[in-house]
């Protein structure tokens, strides 16, 4: 707990709230104690010194609410019921079964109940305030946090529409320490906006005081334009009346425009005496949609006023940053490309056939709530179309466009999107990557480049370079930032400094890394936006349903005696994936499948072991050395004959394919305990076509050898795809298995064989496959966080029914709790057997040393 303040004065809590009108934003303390900021002398009118802006709290824990000190615990479930667990004290309201909210008051948790007859409402709103952190069938749990309501702020929701919506959803009257909360960091955040009007840059805010404060800072007065101390001040720039392409309303301004102008040419006809048209009711409708439209518009006109400074365009990241860690009072960023009449307006409108679903509306609605580009990030599932949202959001803005994505195949891809979803002219969007480099001409157009060609810093060729100035000597209207979650920070530093962009639109299927870079985004780029929910997209059949599952694969006796005694991780990590049993294992999976009619990726990090495995089995194979005939060739076959259903893939499938569509997946080894690369994966199925076939599943299996570090990987990985209300059911001995006719490894002679060919291969052949550009891997820093998310809670392993996965009669599940042991020690060998054994061997290796010496 950080020191409280020592003047009596400076301590008046959040309570104490700054008079309405808020002329001295509070300060916000590291302490758990909130505190207004009157009295402080550092923020007094009179004050020299800019006011200091402590940390804010990003781990919510009010003094209301502390643990009793001196109490010793009485029993193992003491814990539960500790003075910061213990809500008994909380009133219910009398119709709190209609209500779907429980607030946690110490821990800013909420938990959502998905059964109530509010939850949709309720669900909606509080996607804008909170993070997300698990959605299972009934109860989503989101918790509060400064981020979250940073974006709530700066998706324009006011403290008093936060606390009205908590106290009207929660089941007992709202605590006063998320009230206090709500306002403490309200007060601070979403009050400045950086904006980009006409071409020159402009902290803006309605608030005067809080400019006037930023200007006492020596850091930002050191980056302001002008002179002089005065404030711009002007009308707020017009709100709303701007309509989204692709959304019904849009489809209506369309209709009654179409109808406006038939209208008008029967006018002309008819004054040319030849007309006989009695249409003219659709007519005056259409004249009344039109009017009403502008009129909404016009009384948009009735306005507040905004105050701003200039900044140097050069400075800008040194502002940013200065607000955003020094000051934390971070900026948001938005464009109002409507007043831009500098940048040539690009030609580009979606086709009309094209209709966007309700949450990719909702996601951009949020970012052109207030008629104005917001920059943020948008997070939807893999399959659920966030290419369209991008292409919508250019449609929307109409200025010149940069995407950004992490291979040369996706560029093509979003190239082909582009010109599928919307009518822009094909010469107009141009490929700039390290096979392909298109020029940048000077109208108005779209550019879809990758990072690496962006951020690359060694000298380029003369063609490169060129396209390069190009790039970078124009402003661009949006910059679209495609798998947002996978680019090292430092990469966005130069892109963001190289790339003169009004507006920046993050996308990603999992705003999630191993480290906690993922923090940086939110600077970098701008708050989340939008967060859609995984299984209520899949149950409406937009991204296809998956049966997850995990497969324990018994050790040989063999295979785990080398295995516990084997000195590197390598040599393990090879003998647990090359496991006789799990090779087996992988047959029956995709002979099963093969027999149902499934398309089957089977996934290894291990080169050694895909080859083996995919040689082994008669499949085609692809890893980072195969040619792109090759590659080519594997995936048209898998994709159009019926004679190829199995592939294998290393890594490189993970982001530098554009594979085929697949109904199964099966991962034989994976990248210790990378829970983005697990979701990554599992998106591969999630756009299936057959998914609205009555009761399709997509099918989803991590081999895993049991009594290895395997096992504790395999459950870190699971960790989000759990949070996101998928369960993995443990399968733990595949019916069937041992009357399957040819299947491997069956002899011990075979095993044996194995067994010596792998101990004969060398260390680096256990190592995972290092792909060539690989810029996005987490390995290291998944490593460094200590091989994932703190508190490590796991998942839960369910049991399940053989019918619960469709066609799974063949299979036994298996049940474990929670918590009754720890992964870690499932990874450990269980039999004494195995103990003993590898003592005596130590033992004889010892003695053959000495003996040697
Ligand atoms: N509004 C829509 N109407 C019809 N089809 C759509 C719509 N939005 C997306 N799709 C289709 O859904 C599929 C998945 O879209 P897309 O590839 O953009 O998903 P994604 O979220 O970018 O996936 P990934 O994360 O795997 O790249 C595509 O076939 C796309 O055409």
């Amino acid at each position: 707990m950080a020191p409280k303040r020592k003047a009596p004065a400076a301590s008046g809590r959040a309570s104490k709230r700054v008079a309405s009108g808020v002329s001295t934003p509070v300060s916000i303390d590291s302490d758990d104690d909130f505190s207004g900021s009157e009295g402080n002398e550092s923020t007094g009118p009179n004050s020299a010194a800019p006011p200091k802006y402590d940390k804010v709290i990003n781990s919510y824990k009010p003094s209301a609410y502390v643990r009793k000190k001196g109490k010793q615990p009485q029993d193992a479930a003491d814990r539960l019921f500790r003075a910061d667990r213990d809500f008994a004290d909380q009133q219910l309201k009398s119709d709190h079964h209609l209500r779907p909210l429980w607030l946690d008051p110490v821990h800013g948790k909420v938990v959502l109940e998905t059964f109530s007859p509010s939850f949709k409402q309720a669900q909606n709103f509080l996607i804008n305030v909170a993070e997300p952190q698990s959605r299972t069938t009934n109860m989503h749990e989101y918790t509060i946090t400064a981020h979250s309501l940073f974006a709530a702020v700066s998706v324009g929701l006011t403290e008093q529409d936060i606390v009205r919506q908590l106290e009207l959803f929660s089941k007992t009257k709202l605590p006063d320490s998320i009230i206090e909360y709500v306002h403490k960091v309200t007060q601070s955040f979403g009050k400045v906006r950086l904006v980009l009007k006409h071409n020159r840059y402009f902290v803006e805010s309605s608030d005067a005081s809080v400019l006037q404060m930023l200007l006492r800072d020596p850091i930002i007065s050191a980056c302001r334009v002008e002179e002089s101390n005065e404030l711009r001040t002007e009308k707020a720039a017009k709100m709303g009346g701007l309509v989204i392409p692709g959304t019904k309303e849009a489809q209506g301004n369309k209709e009654a425009q179409a109808r406006m102008e038939q209208q008008q040419q029967q006018q002309r006809q008819r004054e040319k005496g030849d007309d006989d048209s009695d249409d003219e009711f659709g007519g005056q409708e259409a004249e009344k949609d039109m009017t009403e439209f502008l009129r909404e518009e016009e009384d948009d006109d009735d306005l507040d006023e905004v105050h701003s400074f200039e900044i140097d365009g050069g400075k800008i990241q040194t502002v940013q940053e200065h607000c955003n860690v020094q000051l934390e009072l971070p900026l948001t960023e938005e464009y109002d490309f409507r007043a831009d009449e500098q940048n040539a307006t690009l030609d580009i409108d979606l086709k009309p056939a094209t209709q966007i679903r309700y949450y990719q509306e909702h996601a951009l609605s949020k970012m052109f709530g207030n008629g104005r580009a917001r920059s943020g990030i948008i997070v939807l599932p893999c399959g659920a179309g966030k290419t369209l949202v991008g292409i919508t959001a250019a449609c929307t803005e109409k200025k010149s466009v940069i995407v950004l994505c992490t291979s040369a195949t996706s560029a093509g891809q979003w190239r082909a999107e582009f010109i599928k979803w919307s009518n822009v002219n094909p010469d107009d969007v141009i490929i700039f990557t390290s096979s392909e480099k298109g020029r940048v001409p000077l109208r108005a157009c779209i550019i879809v480049c990758t990072y690496s060609m962006v951020t690359q810093n060694t000298r380029r060729a003369y063609d490169s370079q060129q396209t390069m100035d190009q790039i970078t000597k124009r402003e661009w209207g949006l910059m679209v930032l495609d798998e947002v979650h996978v680019v090292p920070a430092e990469m966005f530093r130069r892109v963001t400094e190289r790339i003169k962009t009004h507006s920046k639109l993050g996308l990603t299927a999992t705003l999630l890394r191993e480290d906690d870079k993922i923090k940086d985004l939110n600077f970098l780029i701008g708050p989340k936006l939008y967060e859609a929910n995984w299984l209520q997209l899949s149950e409406e059949g937009h991204i296809a349903r998956v049966q997850c599952a995990e497969v324990w694969c018994p050790m040989t006796i063999e295979f785990h005696s080398e295995y516990i005694q084997a000195k590197t991780t390598n040599k393990r990590s090879l003998l647990s994936i090359m496991n006789p049993r799990k090779f087996q294992a992988c047959q029956f999976l995709i002979d099963f499948h093969e027999r149902r009619g499934d398309k089957i990726i089977v996934f290894s990090d291990n080169v050694y072991a895909l080859k083996q495995y995919a040689e082994g089995l008669k499949k085609p194979y692809i890893f980072g050395d195969t040619g792109q005939r090759e590659r080519d060739l594997v995936l048209q076959n898998f994709q159009y004959n019926d004679a190829v259903s199995t592939i294998f893939l290393s890594k490189i499938g993970d982001t530098s394919l554009d594979l085929p569509e697949a109904t199964c997946l099966i991962q034989i080894s994976s990248h210790y305990g990378s829970r983005r690369q697990e979701a990554q994966r599992l998106g591969r199925i999630l756009r299936a076509k057959r998914r609205n076939d009555e009761g399709f599943n997509a099918f989803f299996y991590s081999l895993v050898s049991k009594d290895t570090m395997e096992m504790y990987y395999s459950s870190k990985r699971q960790a989000f795809l759990v949070d996101q209300g998928y369960a993995f059911k443990v399968i733990t001995h595949l019916n069937g298995i041992d009357s399957m006719p040819n299947l491997r490894f069956e002899t011990q002679d075979e095993k044996m064989t194995l067994l010596t060919d792998v101990l004969l291969q060398s260390e680096t052949a256990g190592d995972e496959e290092k792909i060539v550009d690989d810029l996005f891997s987490d390995k290291s820093t998944f490593r460094k966080a200590g091989g994932g998310r703190k508190g490590g809670s796991g998942v839960k392993r369910q049991a399940g029914t053989l019918s619960s996965l469709a066609g799974g009669e063949d299979m036994a599940y298996l049940e474990y709790q929670r918590g009754s042991r720890s992964n870690k020690e499932l990874a450990k060998p269980k039999n004494a057997f195995f103990g003993k054994e590898a003592r005596e061997r130590e033992r004889r290796k010892k003695a053959q040393r000495e003996m040697l010496q």
